[in-house]
């Protein structure tokens, strides 16, 4: 039987289910309200305990970051701070593998220098046959002469070669193939051309290639650093060590260095430039400092996931941080997208001094107003609109160096007009000219937060990336309302 004989369809049927009895005694209406009181206890105790789970899921949610950048921008060298700085134990025991890269970035230095010389050879007036002299330029054909010694330096120098393809193709085997082409076209063209560069896959572990240079067995006691196999036979330190009184000659030579400018090449400001530090780094029980680590250079082509957990400064809260980090070429920057679904906060990085080179990928377009370009399409991108833009005005170091020298910011940033060619005013004129596109195409208002780096600098890009730390981590929490 119904307990209500009168209904009216504007009643709630929970309403009515849950109604007291209309016939309840004033004993039996004691014992329901207490038992609704209970009842209202545990339901109260289990909403508690549902938002409690709520908030610990939150806290254990990762904090995700996203480096993005045009190649050679720095993305790489700022991941490796983050593990210097959050995983030191991790960032040292990948010093062998570190130690093969920049052998790698010797040897490559070193065979630019030496395709200058074949062309400066070929050049000269003493080899009227050759197809070369039809296609070089006039300036071109003003190159030093080379002498017979240094022919003979070449000569004894060739053993770099081989280091270099034989660590190319333990970095990368899938690329020998690609090794040899760069080989035959570089020594074929009659223009000095770039050498292709190492890359590596991050699916590859190309880190566990080298950590077949870890041998416990050497491990003597005492000495910190003895991870490092010094001998193993297909470590090409011992090439090193043999050439390294006549790379040092090659280096220090006035005619290679006039050689090197007229062709306008500046190792010193190419990545991965060590020549400078010869005499150590051809030492035969060479280990690299983190200085070395940070200006070793190894194109990245994949996406690599970098895990750390991190205590933010004031805040007992410990986050769990996935940084990815991802390749910077042209052609690899569509594997960027999947990420803007997800991601809390990108670093961008944007090289100030490349304001006078061009692409490798496309020569026609200038390095930095690539990075503007990039930057706006990151800025007013909808799926971003909600995520924390922080942009790194990076390779501070090279464009102060590179304004002391005499080159000229106005050539190529032509707005930049009569101002004075110093780093504070160029730096000061890039800031405000990303400044104002971040606020003219952000989808909605946010705040600018930029900072002048130079992440090869182990102090000051450790404060920098403790407060990037704070702001990413506070605007999570004040996100989900833990603030
Ligand atoms: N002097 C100097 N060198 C830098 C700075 N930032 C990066 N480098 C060097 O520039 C080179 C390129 O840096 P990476 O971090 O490999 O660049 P990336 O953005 O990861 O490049 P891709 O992997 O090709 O996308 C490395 O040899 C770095 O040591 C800087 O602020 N100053
Ligand atoms: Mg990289």
């Amino acid at each position: 039987m119904p307990r209500h004989s009168v209904t009216s369809e504007d009643e709630d049927p929970l309403t009515l289910a849950i109604a007291p009895p209309p016939n309840e005694t004033p004993a039996e209406r004691e014992r329901r309200i207490v038992e609704e009181k209970k009842a209202r206890e545990i339901s109260d105790i289990i909403d508690e305990e549902i938002n409690m789970q709520r908030l610990a899921e939150k806290r254990e949610n990762p904090v995700k970051v996203l480096l993005l950048g045009q190649s050679e921008s720095g993305k790489t060298t700022t991941l490796k701070n983050f593990q210097l700085i959050n995983s030191p134990k991790a960032f040292k025991a990948e010093r062998a593998s570190w130690r093969a890269v920049i052998q790698l970035n010797v040897a490559r230095s070193i065979r630019i220098i030496i395709d200058a010389m074949t062309k400066a050879s070929s050049s000269s007036p003493e080899s009227p046959g050759s197809l070369d002299d039809l296609s070089i330029p006039d300036s071109e054909n003003e190159l030093p002469t080379l002498t017979a010694e240094h022919l003979k330096l070449k000569m004894r120098l060739s053993p770099l070669l081989q280091v270099e393809e034989s660590l190319w193709r333990r970095l990368s085997p899938s690329t020998a193939v690609n090794f040899e082409t760069s080989l035959t076209s570089i020594t074929n063209i009659p223009h000095f051309t770039q050498p292709a560069e190492v890359y590596v896959q991050s699916s590859m572990a190309w880190k566990s290639t080298f950590s077949r240079l870890v041998s416990t067995s050497t491990r003597r006691s005492g000495e910190s650093d003895t991870d490092i196999d010094f001998d193993d036979p297909k470590d090409p330190g011992v090439i090193l060590n043999n050439c390294a009184e006549d790379m040092i000659k090659l280096w220090h030579d006035p005619t290679i260095r006039d050689l090197l400018s007229a062709l306008k090449i500046r190792l010193e400001d190419m990545p991965g430039f060590f020549l400078d530090d010869l005499e150590r780094i051809t030492a035969l029980r060479y280990v690299p400092s983190d200085d070395d680590i940070l200006k070793a250079r190894l194109k990245t082509m994949g996406v690599s996931e970098h895990r750390f957990v991190l205590k933010t400064e004031g805040n007992m809260v410990s986050r769990d941080w996935r940084v990815f980090d991802v390749g910077g070429a042209r052609s690899l920057r569509a594997a960027w997208a999947p990420f803007f679904e997800f991601i809390d906060a990108i670093i961008f990085l944007a090289p100030l001094s490349c304001f006078d080179q061009s692409l490798v990928e496309d020569p026609s377009v200038n390095r930095l107003e690539d990075s503007i370009l990039l930057w706006r399409s990151i800025v007013s991108n909808r799926l971003l609109q909600k995520t924390e833009l922080i942009l790194f005005l990076n390779k501070c170091d090279i464009l102060r160096a590179k304004l002391e020298s005499g080159i000229q910011f106005s050539k190529w940033v032509i707005s930049y007009g009569d101002r004075l060619n110093t780093f504070e005013g160029t730096s000061k004129y890039m800031k405000k000219k990303f400044g104002t596109i971040h606020k003219h195409n952000s989808p909605t208002a946010r705040t600018f937060y930029c900072h002048f780096t130079s992440v090869t600098d182990i102090q000051s890009t450790f404060q920098i990336l403790e407060n990037v730390k704070d702001l990413i981590v506070r605007k999570s929490l004040s996100d989900s309302h833990m603030l």
